[in-house]
């Protein structure tokens, strides 16, 4: 029996958010071409020697007619296809010159973000699909004995910090408080465009209908299958590998992963340092938040090793 090495291809692709329509640029791949047909977003394989961003500022220019000019790593997906090992290194532009238009024929669409799940993408897209809904920063409540002082912080941080995911975290109250902290909640996240997941179980979805659940790293241990609908989210915590493959086997849209550093609340534990979580977030085939002792200055470099962004109860909520 013969071993096939397979192909690597190094892709370049392209996440153009329309950020005050919230809307995003797909294309349809002719149909004479591999994955014909299907929708993508716009880019192309590498040269030799090309960096990803080069590679994406010439594809974009030879398929779409435009030129970048400012954008930052979203996700890097690795998928293998039957005859190939493909990389997919996907940017979202924050600003262009000129107006896109399919250069080579294919059709081209502004698509509303909720509206991309309808579109027949290839099977390596999933993964993209969901960085391009989420946020840079995912908050995380602390604990409060006082809800008119917790309503007061969660409003400050969905008002002064633009805020748009938050993670309802309240381990010291039984659920019927809990529940009605949530409701409060979701009213707030409501008014101000933001999703709300709550840190429970997933039979929390009946008394709340909130935008999904949060899962410890025990729980998502215990599944074997997902355990709420795909039209909510489901989030877990992660610690190392075997977290990350068993939020992949149950379908989780994305995770955090931590602790990056020590962290007061968890002195006893040692950090994983940029380096072992750039490692993980490599080949996690889907959206993860840097946890523990960030801040929204970590940002851009949780973005540069292929995080989604931070998650923070810290640098929220004051
Ligand atoms: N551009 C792009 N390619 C994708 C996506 N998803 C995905 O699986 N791919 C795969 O990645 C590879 C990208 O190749 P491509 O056909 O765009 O390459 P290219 O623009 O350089 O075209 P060429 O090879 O005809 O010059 C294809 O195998 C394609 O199926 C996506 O969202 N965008
Ligand atoms: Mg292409």
């Amino acid at each position: 029996m013969s071993v096939k090495v397979k192909r690597r291809v190094h892709v370049a692709a392209a996440a153009m958010i329309n950020a005050d329509r919230k809307e995003v640029l797909i294309a349809r791949r002719p149909s004479n071409v591999d994955q014909g047909g299907l929708w993508e977003f716009p880019g192309g394989k590498l040269a030799p020697y090309e960096t990803g961003l080069e590679g994406l500022k010439r594809e974009l220019h030879e398929e779409l007619g435009v030129e970048i000019t400012r954008a930052q790593p979203l996700i890097r997906v690795h998928h293998e296809y039957p005859d190939k090992h493909i990389l997919l290194d996907v940017w979202q532009v924050h600003d262009y010159a000129g107006e896109p238009f399919g250069r080579e024929g294919q059709a081209v669409r502004w698509v509303p973000m909720e509206e991309l799940v309808n579109y027949p993408f290839p099977a390596a897209n999933l993964p993209i699909l969901r960085a391009v809904m989420l946020p840079t920063e995912y908050l995380i409540t602390a604990e409060e004995d006082d809800e008119a002082r917790f309503d007061t912080r969660l409003e400050r941080a969905l008002k002064e910090d633009g805020v748009r995911l938050v993670q309802l975290r309240a381990k010291t109250l039984d659920e019927s408080a809990y529940v009605e902290r949530a409701q409060r909640a979701l009213a707030l996240c409501r008014q101000y465009d933001a999703r709300l997941l709550l840190n429970g179980e997933p039979s929390l979805l009946d008394a709340v209908d909130a935008d999904g659940i949060h899962l410890t790293s025990e729980r998502l241990m215990q599944l074997e299958r997902r355990p709420i609908a795909q039209g909510k989210w489901l989030s877990a915590s992660t610690h190392d590998k075997a977290q990350l493959d068993q939020a992949a086997l149950v379908g989780c849209d994305f995770v955090t992963l931590s602790p990056l550093r020590t962290t007061p609340s968890h002195p006893e534990v040692a950090p994983m340092g940029w380096h072992d979580f750039q490692q993980l977030v490599e080949r996690a085939g889907m959206p993860v938040f840097a946890l523990g002792g960030m801040t929204r200055f970590d940002a851009n470099h949780a973005r540069a090793v292929g995080a989604q962004g931070i998650a923070s109860i810290r640098d929220f909520w004051k």
